[in-house]
């Protein structure tokens, strides 16, 4: 919610009426009237003030919250529970709920408020009758369980974000509310059935998307957008892949979805677990507030490398390598591999039971080989099933013979030392650490399995120069990891879970499209990606590629274009590269109402250092966080100036605070974080930086992408020719 509403009405004739307690609220941080204490209010004489209603309806509420905490605090599970396993879990179980129920001081309970025509109907309205609704983070009741604050998640909060003058969605009000440090100080109304009333922008939406910046991302859980919304509300079956330009909000819409879906589909989900994926650990750490603040404490975050993380990383790879081992290629060169274990029978199985033998010849053991290989199930499982096949034939052979065997006769055939010596000659079991080891490292093994599939040239291209010992002692690389992942899951089925967001999803290779998608096969997925800023040498180049890897090729793409993050002025700069990163797409519009300050500052080589420096030092004369981005090898020289000039700067996704709002970014950690202020260093270096001038540029795209308010480019070598031109 916005931290500062500016009720002036006056120079905004666009803007719906905004109310509030003075005429002129000074911005930010205002210290505010204490808010009012919970009072019954007398239905037959209400206050005239609406504002004051407002207040004491968030009076009452909070109470409602306090007292339903209280509740949950009190709660005595010794009567309950007649084991400790179960006292455990339960015990856990109201702790989260406690947590969850915390009364957050700067997250306001409500933040609109619904008037509709006729009463939409308890079923919708999480047991609260009536027409009017009160809409929030989490659904508060009171002492009599009837509902305050509906959860924003509720089928009759959508309205909320999806009515319009040319659908009102029996709407009679909208209304807004705005905050000032935890008080209700304003409120903002749509009359959507009052056909005389224009369609107008919010003040209350605005001055939240032009909120400077401190801290890790939030919630935007009262300004999502209609068209945010659809994608945040769509159904559980499908999947959804999400095009957008930087700053259109593809993070919020994700992790807002998850939210979403856990409301609809709690018990489901709760079994079957949902997953955010996310490019670093930076990144992990800078959304990871925005769930729980939702009060959703269980969602798993994680990067790619994470999920594979099977063995220690300890190599790299060059470019070249990494891009053969993440090509889809790879998992038919590894499911040739892992089959090429499979021996057919040449000897007979003769199992020996008491007196008699049973002999089950090599052709009919062939027979079961062949048709368990034609069946498409994993190996392991195939394995698993071997002894009971052989067991079964046994079996025959004994009825045949007059006798009367039962299942635990089978049972036991099957664990038959004969039998098992058979399959571990026809199927023995398959390490996957070792089967990319010797893949990796054996060029006659390799050429093998992958011929056909990859070239001579691809095939010497991944093979180690010096093969290691053991998986133990390899420097496995993280494009092996992916190798190994998906041998394991060729062997074991890998467990799915029930949803996964995929964020900065276009920089994923194959092999790692098809690592997440197994971790969704039976569950859906949300995809959120954009192509410009694709900086691996493997990014994507469209999405149904993405999509067919991930084993959701029919999934919906859906494109964002309203930026929310990147002034005017700043976008368009970037978007100039767009023509060389990726023509097909188009340039994002900007909502932000304010241009933005932008400055492109030439300088001589030996005063880059002294310039950057300055244009820090300015960034920090004004309000929220500021980003110095610079290529990687320019990371040292900047933190040392830094330190020599007495500025304090942190690293990406430490925590900003008032006192320490400098953050020194490499280029290549850049993407998906913003800052309110961006000092850009030396464009050239940032692209010199990449292997190639696209990825370079791209990586310069996202660097150009980071600011909320302003931008400063500091460079003393030339500009990429793209750029060159009137900055302004
Ligand atoms: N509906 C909205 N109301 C208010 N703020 C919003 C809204 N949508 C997005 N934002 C804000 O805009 C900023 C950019 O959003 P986000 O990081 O989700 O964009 P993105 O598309 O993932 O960007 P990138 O491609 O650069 O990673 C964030 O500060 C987010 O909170």
């Amino acid at each position: 919610m916005p931290s500062h509403a500016h009720p002036s009405p006056d120079h905004h004739p666009s803007s719906p009426a905004l109310r509030a307690e003075s005429p002129d609220p000074s911005p930010d941080h205002r210290p505010s009237p204490p808010a009012p204490r919970a009072e019954s209010p007398d239905p037959e004489h209400p206050h005239p003030d609406p504002l004051h209603r407002e207040r004491s309806h968030l009076a009452s509420s909070r109470a409602a919250l306090r007292a339903m905490r209280e509740d949950a605090e009190a709660l005595n599970i010794a009567d309950v529970t007649a084991n400790w396993v179960n006292a455990e879990v339960l015990q856990g179980e109201i702790d989260a709920r406690i947590k969850a129920l915390a009364d957050l001081s700067h997250t306001p309970l409500f933040f609109g408020r619904l008037d509709y025509l006729h009463a939409p109907g308890i079923d919708l309205a999480e047991g609260a009758a009536g027409e009017n609704f009160y809409i929030g983070r989490r659904h508060v009741h009171d002492a009599d369980g009837d509902p305050m604050v509906i959860d924003w998640r509720a089928p009759v909060s959508q309205p909320f974000y999806r009515a319009s003058k040319k659908d009102p969605m029996d709407l009679k009000l909208r209304r807004r509310f705005g905050y000032t440090g935890g008080e209700l100080t304003a409120y903002e109304d749509e009359h959507l059935a009052d056909p005389e009333e224009a369609a107008l922008t919010s003040r209350l939406l605005q001055s939240e998307i032009e909120r400077p910046r401190v801290g890790p991302m939030r919630d935007i859980v009262a300004t999502i957008q209609p068209e945010q919304d659809e994608i945040v509300r769509a159904g559980i079956g499908g999947s959804v892949c999400v095009q957008g330009a930087p700053g259109t909000g593809k993070t919020a819409v994700g992790l807002h979805r998850v939210a979403y879906l856990l409301y609809a589909h709690r018990e489901r989900l709760a079994r079957s677990g949902t997953l955010v994926i996310g490019p670093n650990r930076s990144f992990l750490h800078y959304i990871e507030q925005v769930l729980p603040a939702l009060g959703e404490l269980e969602v798993k975050q994680a990067t790619v490398d994470d999920l594979v993380g099977h063995v220690e990383v300890r190599g790299t790879d060059e470019a070249a390598a990494a891009t053969v081992k993440g090509d889809a290629r790879m998992a038919e060169v590894l499911r040739r591999a892992v089959r090429s274990h499979i021996t057919l029978p040449q000897e007979p199985c003769v199992v020996v039971r008491g007196s008699r033998r049973w002999r089950v010849p090599a052709y009919e053991l062939e027979e079961i080989v062949r048709e368990l290989m034609a069946r498409e199930i994993r190996y392991g499982a195939a394995r698993d099933a071997l002894p009971q096949r052989i067991a079964h034939a046994v079996l025959v052979r004994m009825e045949q013979a007059g006798e009367a065997p039962d299942d635990r006769v089978q049972d036991a055939v099957a664990r038959n030392a004969a039998v098992k010596a058979a399959v571990k000659a026809v199927w023995p079991p398959v390490d996957p650490a070792k089967l990319v080891l010797r893949l990796l490292g054996d060029a006659d093994f390799l050429a093998e399995q992958a011929d056909g599939i990859l070239t001579p040239d691809e095939q010497k291209t991944i093979l180690w120069v010096k093969p290691a010992r053991s998986a133990k002692s390899a420097k496995w690389s993280a494009a092996d990891a992916v190798l190994i992942d998906e041998a394991m899951d060729l062997v074991a089925r890998t467990h799915s879970l029930g949803h996964v967001v995929l964020d900065e999803a276009q920089d994923l290779s194959p092999m790692q499209y098809r690592a997440v998608g197994r971790r969704c096969s039976t569950g859906s997925a949300t995809i959120l990606g954009d192509i410009a800023q694709g900086t691996t040498p493997w990014a994507t180049n469209t999405w149904q590629e993405a999509l067919a890897h991930l084993g959701k090729p029919d999934s919906a793409v859906e494109e964002l274009t309203q930026g929310f993050r990147v002034p005017r002025e700043v976008i368009a700069y970037a978007s100039r590269l767009l023509p060389a990163i990726a023509p097909d797409l188009t340039e994002a519009t900007s909502i932000r109402e304010s241009a933005g300050d932008f400055e492109v500052r030439t300088v001589a080589a030996d005063e880059l250092d002294a310039a950057v420096l300055s244009a820090c030092e300015e960034a920090l004369t004004k309000e929220g966080s500021i980003g110095l981005i610079a290529a990687e090898a320019r990371i040292p020289t900047l933190r040392a100036a830094l330190e020599a000039a007495g500025v304090h700067c942190l690293a990406p996704g430490e925590e900003t605070s008032a006192e320490s709002r400098l953050t020194l970014v490499p280029a290549t950690l850049a993407k998906g974080l913003e800052y309110d202020y961006v000092v850009l260093d030396e464009p050239a270096a940032i692209v010199d930086g990449e292997p190639d001038e696209r990825t370079g540029l791209r990586r310069l795209y996202v660097c150009l992408t980071r600011p909320v308010s302003g931008l400063t480019v500091v460079h003393a070598a030339g500009l990429p020719e793209q750029l060159a031109g009137d900055a302004g």
